[in-house]
């Protein structure tokens, strides 16, 4: 039985009727970052804990730019969360990456503006490293987990997350491919910045959907052809969910991830704002617990 595992997972277009959690109940967790896409659906997986959001609330109802990314994670935190697991429709860049496949990306590229990207801000600055996103023990389970699920999965590739909604031009297509990038969404930044601030180890699978508009032979994205292969895919990435509980190892090795603002803060004490270090209390209390001096 594995124990100390408690996995967030945020699900995305095709997934907001949630992972299909055993004792599942939903509460509604408050945030002092506003609210979140939705309740949090907790429950469990055989021994595992759950615990889940659909990050375009019921029904689909937010769109990339409104989702409050800081909410989600704050909430999965409050809820005890040690880990974190986006599941996400993605457009491919390349030929190899088919629709129908699956990827565990390793690393990101930002091109969203105007989100909400840090738990800190005037009165608490902290700097995270982000070199390496994505955490690669959650990553390498959860690709064994989609293959074990009977998906055909690819163990790394660059995601870039632009504002959206709009699918990009041909031009802009062909960009992200010059770039590196390998797939694209629009949700996976900040998620995957405020994961790190949050401490929790953080990784994608992505479900790919279409290719996106740099094949000349072919007419651009459609979002009626997201969703087709996204309905068609979403039991296979609840699937995906279900082998992971399984094959979890029975203990949690910490991860340095859990950590991750250790060295990170650099505001003295006495010259940290107390309203938000009040809000952090969930994000950062590890760290902030006792660290403010009197004055
Ligand atoms: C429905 S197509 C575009 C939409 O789907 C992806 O969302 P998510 O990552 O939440 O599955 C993509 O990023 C766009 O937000
Ligand atoms: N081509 C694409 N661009 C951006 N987000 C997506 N989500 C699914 N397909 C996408």
């Amino acid at each position: 039985m594995a124990q100390g595992w408690h996995i967030g997972v945020i699900g995305g277009s095709g997934l907001a009727d949630g992972i299909g959690l055993e004792d599942a109940q939903d509460i509604t967790v408050r945030s002092p970052f506003g609210e979140p896409s939705g309740p949090v659906t907790t429950g469990r997986i055989g021994a595992v804990r759950f615990s889940f959001v659909a990050r375009h609330g019921a029904g689909h109802r937010i769109p990339p730019s409104a989702v409050n990314y800081r909410a989600n994670i704050d909430v999965l935190k409050r809820c005890g969360v040690t880990d974190l697991l986006s599941l996400s429709a993605i457009g491919s860049l390349r030929e190899e990456l088919a629709p129908g496949h699956m990827i565990t990306i390793d690393q990101l590229i930002d091109r969203t503006e105007g989100r909400a990207r840090s738990f800190f801000g005037p009165g608490l600055v902290a700097h995270v490293s982000l070199a390496d996103p994505v955490c690669p023990r959650l990553a390498g389970l959860v690709g064994e987990a989609a293959r074990a699920a009977g998906a055909t999965v690819h163990p790394r590739g660059c995601y870039i997350a632009i504002e959206g909604p709009q699918f990009s031009t041909r031009a802009e297509s062909a960009m992200y491919r010059a770039w590196g990038a390998d797939v694209i969404g629009m949700t996976a930044m900040p998620e995957a910045r405020l994961a790190r601030e949050a401490e929790l180890p953080y990784a994608l699978l992505g479900m790919v959907t279409d290719y996106d508009a740099w094949r000349e032979s072919e007419a651009g994205v459609e979002a009626a052809e997201v969703f087709a292969v996204m309905k068609a895919n979403a039991d296979r990435a609840r699937a995906a969910v279900r082998q992971l509980a399984a094959l979890l190892p029975a203990d949690r090795v910490a991860s340095p991830i859990d950590r991750a603002l250790d060295h990170a803060l650099a505001t003295a004490p006495s010259a940290q704002d107390p309203a938000l270090v009040a809000r952090l209390d969930a994000v950062a209390g590890r760290v902030l617990r006792g660290t403010r001096s009197a004055g």
